[in-house]
């Protein structure tokens, strides 16, 4: 089938978007996704977002990871597609979208974008890592030299022996300071390194306030694709007001065959 995409990156996450307002691409076609995120016989993408109408919200977000499946929120996908949605003219510097996990709103000034993101109801702690959902579900573990550290080989490894079939996204962490961290993440769904995820760095965040490695609520998260803040506000056991703020930048246009 012919269609027009426009390929986009947040921090180095990369994504192929659709305008599909038309309703025209086949939403049930894995294997097509899949082949469109293909790094060599396709576009090659971390993952694929259809932008549709919606009755009352400005538009919504269909999200799909690499492997052609439908995925859980993707928060460098909503920077990017809010970008996408001024880019066409359908709202200018404010929005308020729906995604699979519900409504956010997202305020775009140039390519910075900032994305309110879901509340997070609890992290549990255990012994060396943090679990919390951020719209995708996150493991979070402290480690030391994390440039040299093997993030394929250990993020599969705690994604299938802990997580089995529903898997969770695996986030490795270096304090740099009171406010800012290191992270590489293992990506579900992806089932590779990333070079920034957007609900990770999320959850990244939230995690260090909750473990007490950190007291601001501030945060700045060095990926190897560059960085994203986060900002949030303790809430009883949980966090609101929780904003992913980062760069989202239109690479260029494509058409399918
Ligand atoms: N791979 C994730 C969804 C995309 C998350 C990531 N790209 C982001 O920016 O949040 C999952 O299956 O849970």
């Amino acid at each position: 089938m012919e269609l027009t995409f426009y390929k986009y990156q947040g921090t180095g996450n990369d994504f192929v978007i659709i305008d599909n307002r038309e309703d025209f691409f086949p939403k049930d076609n894995t294997a097509l996704v899949a082949k469109i995120c293909d790094r060599r016989f396709g576009v090659g993408a971390d993952g694929l977002l259809l932008l549709e109408n919606h009755p009352s919200a400005d538009f919504r977000m269909v999200y799909y990871n690499s492997d052609g499946n439908l995925s859980s929120m993707c928060g460098n996908g909503g920077r990017c597609i809010s970008h996408f949605a001024k880019f066409l003219g359908i709202i200018s510097e404010k929005t308020t979208f729906e995604a699979v996990d519900g409504i956010h709103e997202a305020t775009i000034q140039g390519e910075w974008v900032s994305l309110k993101m879901n509340n997070v109801e609890k992290v549990k702690v255990s012994e060396n890592f943090s679990f919390l959902n951020t719209g995708s579900p996150h493991h979070v573990e402290l480690v030391s030299q994390l440039k040299d550290f093997d993030v394929f080989t250990k993020g599969k490894d705690i994604r299938n022996k802990i997580y089995g079939k529903e898997g969770a996204n695996v986030n490795f962490v270096e304090p740099q300071s009171e406010s800012i961290f290191a992270v590489r993440t293992y990506e579900r769904g992806v089932e590779e390194e990333t070079l920034s995820c957007g609900t990770g760095v999320t959850a990244v965040a939230i995690a260090m306030f909750e473990m007490g490695k950190t007291s601001e609520n501030k945060i700045t998260l060095k990926t190897p694709g560059g960085e994203l803040k986060v900002r949030f506000e303790k809430s009883g056991s949980g966090y609101k007001n929780v904003y992913l703020e980062g760069p989202a930048t239109q690479v260029f246009k494509g058409f399918w065959k």
